[in-house]
């Protein structure tokens, strides 16, 4: 049994710490080596496996020897993590000061190691997320320095290096540098823009990257991944010592050593198996020669790629961090101590770190300058200034900007003032806002401003419209919708009054449900039906107009409620339905007739409701199937009329007479039973099936009934402040009124124009459906009437925006096994959606337009795939608004939305106000997709 041997933090090796002749200091330590141990996991407790070992202090693991013969040897790490311990802990006491250093100039490599399904995803997921967390708190912390952050990844999957940022260019290749060691050749490097930038490009790897299931985890990495952040740090001023740093934080998450064995492995798997354990064996080799602490000797790094990129992580110019994986199952015991074995061994190995100080260089240039390294000296100054000058200019720009907006803002601010002491009531407003809306998303003091302006928009587009009498008009239109949706509900209700009516009496509490529920219905009937004559006014006059409109502001309040309750009812009447059926189960065919709340004698009521013209049902198909599935069989004389009678009403109706008159008693029917009996029970089923659906369809009636309710009620309120709004400045009749006037019509454009580039870059940040940009896009293009649907597909999209940093700020084990799955299947879908359109390429566009197509967007001839190169690159720049016109044009083409010649109905963007995270799963734009059958 291999022991481990103690080393604690204190005992670590700092050997020296010094300064070297060019400036840069030297950190000369071990590799810091934790070991974690996992809960046992739900295949493992499934299969009564048991816990082999014991956590003795935070540095101490042991195997707990079932058969208590000798105490086992402990191993002794720097760290030991139990099973309850939290990934934070892991990050703070394993990781976060390594990971730091690369804030100072020094290379950092945090890397997981263990068997498959050991935890190392689940681990490396959690320290990246903390040390990304700290790294922007140390920069905001530190705003004498200028950081400049780069973002890189690769996988390393069977031996081939891929980019998982640019997955579509292929394999890298590995090139050798005799002073910076192995680089990857045209590693795509994306600059951070900021944490959330950071996040979805992690999201993008996480996307990107193989994973397969094995018979030990349902979701095992058969890659090697390593996420490399470069920081680049500087003094914003200059000083005696100029310091400029430049170091990479690798995070590494390798794929777990496995036995096909126990992974049941076969075909592509086996084959990934076994190039995981070859590299994971030279990975060994190379900790175990260099732990050995000869680096005079040979150390194979060259045998595996992911030796030959971690080279300087191991035993060179970096600082690292192992954390050891392991699985407590007694089943596993064997992996578990050769993680342990090869941990002991990765704490004897010593790095030696530096800090990658640019300046050095410089320096020494400086000090003995030769003409050409002055003229790039100065090259590179020439540059510096150009590129502050163009900082002033934009800075300049930002603050003219700024100052216009504040203008606009403190006149649009009498307006919402005025608007506010009248506006929605507070109820509308909860009701409107998602949830966390007023939690700042954008942080940059312009965003904030644009998020002010645009909250405000709607304001605005009260005050450019002057007319009065445009006004009234508007309220009457919105009036005769209310009135058409009182008529509506009234023509559906008087039908489910009478379907309800009709019900035979079932068991004491459906009957007092159904007693409720035509209350209600009643009630109802009484406050939508809205007199057309106090609809329509005569004359213009807004106030009058208002004081009216504002009388009747409690009806369509109180019918949403009062449909809340019927609604509430159905479903008890429901639930009372299904319970009564399951009790009836066991009883007699007869019992259960009675129990049916709605009776086959309204089927054409039901036909009437569900044809209603706001009803959610699809017209045809559904009424054909109530038509055939309640009516009784014609020819059928096994099965007449007669039975259902007999077994629905056998109680309260008396036995109908025969031909002649004569009544007979059930005994004398008795020949025909037994064949009847089948039928009967046939009959009833149907009988079930119908009621069923039939409470299902009012149930959906009334839920549509009640969003359109609530549609109506927010425009109607955003057309009182505007109307509002208007008389204020009728009243005050000032200049600056004059004023708002000549400078807003401006403003609207603009904040269209800022809207629209924000859904662009929205879109593209939450993986849209191209065709569903494409089309929104094209449809909406600066109208007024425009703005509501704009502000509703902003509000959509932040919601998303947040829902998935959101995902990717939950701590995985919140999440189950799938954290941030949506982003990743979002991607998925938009892979799949480009390889559709990548298909009609060929038959929706001409062999002219295509060529044409492909010159344009530099798709080379006789290259692979043309046709998928081009959908790819649709659509992929969302700051040049030029890129965005002709992809969504290309996309137009493609999907054919301009073959009908009539443009798409706008209502086709559902104005939906419910907010997305009631519900369970949002589809997002499924809407689109199904209209277009993708
Ligand atoms: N410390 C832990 N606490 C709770 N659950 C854990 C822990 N570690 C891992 N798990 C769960 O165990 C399962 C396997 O973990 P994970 O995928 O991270 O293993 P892995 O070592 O990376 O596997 P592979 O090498 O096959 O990719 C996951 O469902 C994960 O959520």
């Amino acid at each position: 049994m291999m022991a481990g041997t103690p080393a604690t933090p204190t005992s670590k090796l700092h050997r020296t710490t010094c300064s070297t002749p060019g400036g840069s200091r030297v950190r000369e330590e071990k590799i810091l080596v934790t070991v974690r141990l996992r809960p046992l996991n739900r295949r493992e407790q499934a299969m009564y496996d048991l816990i082999a070992w014991d956590c003795l202090d935070e540095n101490t693991i042991v195997f707990k020897n079932p058969n208590h013969e000798r105490p086992a040897n402990p191993y002794i790490f720097d760290k030991v993590f139990g099973p309850t311990c939290s990934t934070q802990k892991v990050y703070e006491e394993g990781a976060k000061d390594v990971a730091l250093s690369a804030l100072t100039g020094m290379n950092a490599t945090i890397f997981a190691y263990g068997q498959t399904s050991s935890g190392k995803t689940f681990t490396m997921r959690g320290i990246t997320e903390n040390a990304v967390k700290d790294i922007f708190e140390h920069i905001q912390k530190t705003p004498e320095r200028k950081f400049i952050l780069k973002f890189s990844a690769l996988e390393i999957y069977n031996e081939t290096v891929v980019d998982l940022l640019k997955r579509k260019s292929g394999p890298v290749r590995l090139l050798d540098d005799a002073e910076k060691g192995t680089n990857v050749d045209k590693l795509h490097e994306e600059i951070i823009e900021d944490g959330q930038h950071l996040k979805h490009l992690i999201g993008i790897c996480e996307a990107q990257r193989q994973v397969g299931e094995t018979a030990l985890n349902d979701k095992s990495s058969r890659s090697h991944q390593i996420i490399r952040l470069t920081i680049e740090s500087s003094l914003r001023e200059s000083s005696g010592s100029v310091k400029s740093f430049g170091a990479s934080l690798n995070l590494v998450d390798l794929a777990g050593s496995e036995r096909a064995s126990q992974t049941n492995a076969d075909g592509t798997r086996l084959k990934e198996g076994s190039h995981i354990n070859r590299s994971l064996l030279t990975l060994t080799t190379v900790i175990r020669k260099l732990s050995g602490g000869k680096r005079s000797g040979h150390i194979p790094y060259r045998d595996s790629k992911l030796t030959r990129i971690l080279q300087s992580s191991l035993g060179g110019n970096a600082r690292t961090a192992i954390i050891c994986t392991v699985s407590p199952a007694l089943s596993h015991v064997e992996q578990t101590r050769n993680t342990l074995s090869f941990a002991t061994s990765a704490k004897e190995v010593t790095n030696t770190a530096k800090i990658n100080m640019r300046i050095a260089r410089l320096e020494a240039e400086l000090r003995s300058p030769e003409p050409s390294a002055l003229k790039s000296i100065l090259e590179e100054k020439d540059l510096k200034i150009k590129q502050m000058e163009r900082e002033l200019e934009e800075l300049k720009r930002q603050r003219d900007l700024a100052q216009s907006q504040l203008e606009l803002e403190r006149k649009v601010n009498k307006v919402q003032k005025g608007a506010n002491q009248c506006g929605p009531s507070s109820e509308v407003v909860r009701r409107l806002s998602f949830p966390g809306e007023n939690e700042t998303v954008a942080t940059t003091p312009q965003s904030h401003t644009r998020n002010a302006v645009r909250r405000q928009s709607i304001m605005r587009r009260s005050v450019t419209s002057t007319d009065p009498s445009m006004l009234v008009n508007e309220i009457r239109k919105l009036e005769q919708r209310q009135r058409q949706l009182g008529d509506e509900a009234n023509r559906a209700l008087e039908v489910l009054h009478k379907e309800v009516a009709t019900h035979r009496l079932g068991n004491q509490e459906t009957t007092e449900t159904i007693a409720k529920l035509l209350s209600e219905i009643k009630d109802i009937q009484a406050v939508s039906s809205i007199p057309e004559e106090s609809m329509i006014g005569g004359e213009t006059n807004l106030k009058e107009e208002i004081t009216r409109w504002k009388s009747q502001a409690g009806n369509i309040e109180s019918l949403e409620r009062k449909l809340e309750n019927v609604q509430k009812s159905i479903d008890q009447l429901a639930s009372a339905f299904a319970t009564s059926e399951e009790t009836s189960e066991c009883k007699t065919p007869s019992k259960k007739k009675k129990l049916l709340p709605f009776t086959l004698s309204n089927s054409t009521n039901m036909q009437h409701l569900i044809r209603s013209p706001c009803s959610p049902m699809t017209p045809s198909r559904k009424v054909m199937d109530y038509e055939t599935e309640n009516k009784v069989p014609e020819n059928n004389d096994a099965m007449p009329s007669d039975n259902i009678a007999m077994s629905g009403r056998s109680k309260s109706t008396p036995p109908k007479s025969d031909e002649n008159g004569t009544r007979k008693s059930s005994k004398e029917r008795s020949p025909a039973a037994p064949q009847s009996s089948v039928n009967v029970k046939k009959m009833q089923r149907m009988f079930k099936n119908a009621a069923e659906e039939n409470i299902r369809s009012i149930r959906t009636y009334v839920t549509e009934l009640k969003e359109r309710v609530l549609k109506l009620q927010y425009q109607k309120n955003l057309l009182l402040c505007q109307v509002i709004s208007m008389e204020e400045d009728k009243e005050a009749g000032t200049d600056e009124t004059d004023k708002i006037d000549e400078s807003i019509p401006l403003a609207w454009h603009l904040t269209f124009e800022e809207d629209r580039k924000e859904i662009v870059m929205l879109w593209h940040l939450c993986h849209v459906s191209i065709t569903h940009r494409s089309q929104f896009y094209l449809l909406f293009k600066g109208d007024p009437s425009d703005q509501i649907y704009m502000e509703v597909e902003l509000r959509r999209l932040q919601w998303l925006e947040r829902h998935f940093s959101d995902l990717g700020n939950a701590s995985p084990a919140l999440l189950g096994d799938e954290p941030a799955g949506t982003v990743s299947a979002s991607i998925k879908a938009l892979k799949q959606e480009r390889e559709y359109l990548a298909k009609r390429v060929s038959s929706k566009l001409t062999a002219d337009e295509r060529e044409m197509l492909y010159a344009k967007w530099d798709i080379p001839p006789g290259g692979k795939q043309r046709r998928l190169q081009l959908v790819n690159k649709l659509w992929t720049d969302p700051h040049n608004m030029q890129h965005v016109q002709e992809s969504a044009e290309i996309v137009a083409k493609l999907v054919g939305f301009c073959e009908s010649g009539e443009p798409a109905s706008k209502e086709m963007f559902e104005l939906n106000f419910a907010c997305p995270s009631d519900k369970k799963t949002w589809l997002g734009w499924n809407l689109i997709s199904n209209l277009l059958n993708l």
